[in-house]
Formats: structure tokens, C-alpha cells, sequence
């Protein structure tokens, strides 16, 4: 497994699971340290029970020899990152010079398989890198396994995905990559590197558009006095629209959909086409935060003085990867306008504290409520939702609540006297009876 990020270490540690062999490559020594001290590096739950009973059985070891690793390995995942060039292009380095160390060191048959996101046509030129750089004429073949995982669920989804594509254009590499997976019951696909390449794009895409969608729904529902979770729930309970992904919010961040969007319309221009139905999905995603900053306007006045606290700061709850996070987006919006901030996240200052970021950490849930004007939750973190916020609404200067994430209880909040907008909410009397 070469690169030990939540892709590499996850996907290790599943086929760990399945009772496979895994030496884990990165080039990141410290990173390898605190593994092989049986600790993870970033919070995702459950790794570490896992990295634990590994280790200790000996089915898994971490080097940073990438030439070592490819020798004695049959199989080599390529799970670098792929992160975006600026204009939206997807910055291919990591992958092209994994490509090659595993091209000068081959030493008999490989299979390499690239599990990192990347545009369509990569895997050929993984191939091609390779062949390059091999000392003799020695085979190789190329698998595209896109992965779906997500953060958060990684190890759940690594073990439960819903299918695992297999991209080949040769049925023994394939069915070598398939055979690794047989333990796991789900759909297989196989299909060729391409389709592979752009079912993993068109996914992403199409969970993000659905988010879109819903939020701008939720503006027409403030415009129009309607609920847009109820608007969700109906139009969700169609089974060929589906309830998951139609949470309405302050709009999708992470470390891969706003990059995977990016590299999917450069894509599309690439090929002379115009990405009409992803432009809007991006437009709308862009524009999410204004349309929350004006709504906290109108409710406060101008934020220039007043005081401001951010409940969450990771893109979503369990992760502390803030890689794209809505919050950082209004902290910094925010602090242009000249707004004080607090921010209280219960994980992201412990294992990746932000750099420059002007807010004034808190150690506790409890502190953000002293003399704020407002509270932004940003990330629906379980334990902001079952805080007692009724005992503390009188130590804010201004009662209100913005709910970027349309996850408190509105009504029990308009109870307690505090001042709630989420987008598109409704306050529901039926509810209060
Ligand atoms: N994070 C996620 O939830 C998902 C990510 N992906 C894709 O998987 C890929 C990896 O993503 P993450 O795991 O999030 O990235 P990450 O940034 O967490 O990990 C990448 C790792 O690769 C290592 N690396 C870089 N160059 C290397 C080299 N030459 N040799 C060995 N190691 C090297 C880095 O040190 C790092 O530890 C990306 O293409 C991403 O789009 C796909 C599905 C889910
Ligand atoms: O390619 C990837 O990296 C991964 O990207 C996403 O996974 P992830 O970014 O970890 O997180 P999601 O749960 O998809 O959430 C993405 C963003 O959308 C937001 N979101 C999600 C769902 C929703 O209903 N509403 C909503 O605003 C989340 O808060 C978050 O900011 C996909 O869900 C994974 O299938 C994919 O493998």
C-alpha cells in the first residue's frame, strides 16, 4: 500500500482483515513513527483497534523503503493523494513518481493497482510511467479500484461498501484484484480503466449535486415559509431519489469533492464540452456562505464588533480533516468584516492545529456561550447536539443561533428563548403541542 493516508492506512487494514499480507509504504517517516507505535495520525474511528491487532499479529508492517516494498509485494496499491492544480487540473506528481520507483524496482509480475482519484486515461499513463523505467522488459498490469470510503465511516465503508469497481483491460488482473475482495459481499463490477476512472468522478459529482440541489431548495423554502427537511423526507421517500444526501446546510467541503468537481469540469473542457449541470452545482456551493452571512445580518445588524462563536470546525462530525471546511470559509469571511471570533471543535486542535486562523480557541463546548452575539454551528458534531443549551442561553449577549447544519432541535431552542435560523426551518407549532 503506498501512501498511508485515509485511503491507504483504511484499505490496509481492511485487507488486513480479509487476512492478507500488508506492508504500508510512505514516505512521510514521521507519520510511519507514530504508526508503528500503534498510533493513528489523524482521528478516524476505529483504525486504531485494528492497527493494534495487526501489528501485534504481524500481518501488517510500515516502511518507508518504497524499492523494498515493491520487491517483495505481488500486489502494489498506488493510495498517494491527487490534490488540484490551479486550474482545477488534478496534480499527478505523487502518483507518476510511485509509478516509477515501481517501474526501476520491478523485479517479476506485478499488479498495480491505482485506488487514488484520478481523471480518466490515468491508469494508462501509470502503465506507461512504469514501462519507462524498468530496468528489463518485465509484465505488468494496471487495475483502476476507485475507492468510495468516506471519512469518518472509513473503516464501516471499507468493509461494507456498497460495490467495488474493478477497471482492467486484462480479465486475469482483474479477477487477481477481484479475488482479494471475496470475502466482501457486495456487488463486484468489472469494467475497463476508463469507466472505472469515471464512475468514481461521476459519483462524487453526483452526491454533491444533490446537496446543491437541496440547498438551494432550502432558499426558495425561507422565501416561501416552507421546511425544507420536510421537502427532503417527501421527496426522499421516491425510491429513485432517495433520503441520503438531501441534508440541506452551509454547503459540501472535504478534502475530495471540491477538488474532484474541479478536476471533473477541467475534464469536461479538456474535451471541448461545457459542464453546465456542474458549474451550477458549484455555483450554488460557492455562494452558500454569503447567503448564510447575509441571513446572520439581518438577524444581528452589522458583525463588526460583535462577538461570534463557531461550534465545529472539521468539514463534517467525526474527522479532523478541515481540508476545505465551511468553517474556515466563515471565520474568514467574518473576520474580514471585522467580527470577533471563538471556535470550539472537540477534535481538530488536538491532532492538526490551523495555522493563522483568527479565533480565540476554546477548551470547552461551554465557553463559546460567554458574552457571544451569536453561535454558528458549522459541524454537527454529536455532542453539540445533545448539550444542555437550556442552562446556558443566558450567559450570550445575543441569544442567537445560526444552525449551518439544520441539526438543532428548533423548536426546543425557540423554547429555551434563544433567536434560530437554519435554512429553509420552519418553527413547528404542531411540534410544541
Ligand atoms: N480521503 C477520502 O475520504 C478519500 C480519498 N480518496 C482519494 O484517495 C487518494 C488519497 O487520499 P487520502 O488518503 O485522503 O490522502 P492523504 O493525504 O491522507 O494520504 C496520502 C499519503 O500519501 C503519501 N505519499 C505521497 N507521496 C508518496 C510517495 N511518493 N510514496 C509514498 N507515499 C507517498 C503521503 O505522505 C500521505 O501519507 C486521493 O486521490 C483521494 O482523492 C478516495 C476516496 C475517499
Ligand atoms: O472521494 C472521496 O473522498 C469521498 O468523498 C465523499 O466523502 P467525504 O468527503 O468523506 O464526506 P461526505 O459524507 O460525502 O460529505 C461531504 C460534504 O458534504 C456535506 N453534506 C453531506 C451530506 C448531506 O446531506 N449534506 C451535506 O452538506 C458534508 O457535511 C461534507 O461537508 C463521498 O461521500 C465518498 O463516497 C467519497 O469516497
Amino acid at each position: 500500500m503506498i501512501g498511508t493516508g485515509y485511503v491507504g492506512l483504511t484499505t490496509a487494514l481492511m485487507l488486513c482483515e480479509l487476512n492478507h499480507q500488508v506492508v504500508c509504504i510512505d514516505t512521510d517517516t514521521a507519520k510511519l513513527k507514530q504508526l508503528k507505535s500503534n498510533r493513528i495520525p489523524f482521528h478516524e474511528p476505529g483504525l486504531e483497534e485494528l492497527l493494534n491487532r495487526h501489528l501485534s499479529r504481524g500481518s501488517l508492517s510500515f516502511t518507508s523503503d518504497t524499492g523494498q516494498g515493491v520487491r517483495e509485494s505481488d500486489i502494489l496499491f498506488i493510495t498517494v493523494g491527487t490534490p488540484s492544480k490551479s486550474d482545477g487540473s488534478t496534480d499527478l506528481s505523487q502518483i507518476k513518481n510511485v509509478a516509477e520507483t515501481i517501474g526501476s524496482n520491478q523485479n517479476g509480475y506485478k499488479v498495480v493497482v491505482n485506488k487514488s482519484t484520478a481523471p480518466v486515461g490515468t491508469c494508462e499513463k501509470v502503465h506507461r510511467w512504469i514501462l519507462e523505467r524498468q530496468p528489463r522488459k518485465l509484465p505488468v498490469d494496471v487495475v483502476c479500484n476507485p475507492e468510495f470510503l468516506r471519512e469518518g465511516k472509513a473503516l464501516y465503508d471499507a468493509l461494507h461498501p456498497d460495490r467495488v469497481v474493478i477497471g482492467a483491460e486484462n480479465g486475469k488482473a482483474a479477477r487477481f484484484i477481484r479475488n482479494l475482495y471475496d470475502a466482501i459481499s457486495c456487488p463486484k463490477m468489472m469494467t475497463g480503466l476508463r469507466t472505472a476512472e469515471l464512475i468514481k468522478y461521476s459519483a462524487n459529482a453526483f452526491l454533491a449535486m444533490k446537496i446543491s440541489f437541496i440547498n438551494e431548495i432550502g432558499r426558495l423554502c425561507d422565501a416561501h415559509g416552507v421546511d425544507v427537511t420536510d421537502v427532503a423526507t417527501g421527496i426522499g421517500l421516491d425510491s429513485r431519489i432517495g433520503s441520503r444526501f438531501l441534508k440541506a446546510g452551509i454547503g459540501w467541503g472535504g478534502s475530495c469533492f471540491p477538488k474532484d468537481l474541479a478536476s471533473l469540469v477541467h475534464m469536461f473542457e479538456q474535451a471541448d464540452l461545457s459542464p453546465r449541470i456542474l458549474e451550477a452545482v458549484r455555483q450554488v456551493n460557492d455562494t452558500q456562505v454569503e447567503y448564510y452571512l447575509r441571513q446572520l445580518e439581518e438577524r444581528l445588524g452589522d458583525v463588526r464588533g460583535k462577538t461570534i462563536s463557531i461550534l465545529g470546525i472539521a468539514f463534517k462530525p467525526d474527522t479532523d480533516d478541515i481540508r476545505e471546511a465551511p468553517a474556515i470559509k466563515v471565520i474568514q469571511a467574518l473576520h474580514k468584516k471585522g467580527a470577533f471570533l471563538k471556535a470550539y471543535d472537540p477534535v481538530v486542535f488536538i491532532h492538526r492545529a490551523p495555522t493563522g486562523l483568527p479565533v480565540t480557541l476554546c477548551s470547552e463546548m461551554s465557553e463559546t456561550f460567554e458574552d457571544s452575539d451569536c453561535i454558528f454551528l458549522l459541524t454537527e458534531w454529536k455532542n453539540f447536539l445533545h448539550f444542555d443549551w437550556k442552562s446556558h442561553r443566558h450567559r450570550m449577549r445575543t441569544p442567537l443561533i445560526i444552525d449551518g447544519r439544520n441539526a438543532l432541535d428548533q423548536n426546543a431552542l425557540t423554547q429555551y428563548g434563544y433567536i434560530y435560523y437554519g435554512i429553509g426551518r420552519v418553527y413547528s407549532k404542531l411540534a410544541s403541542l
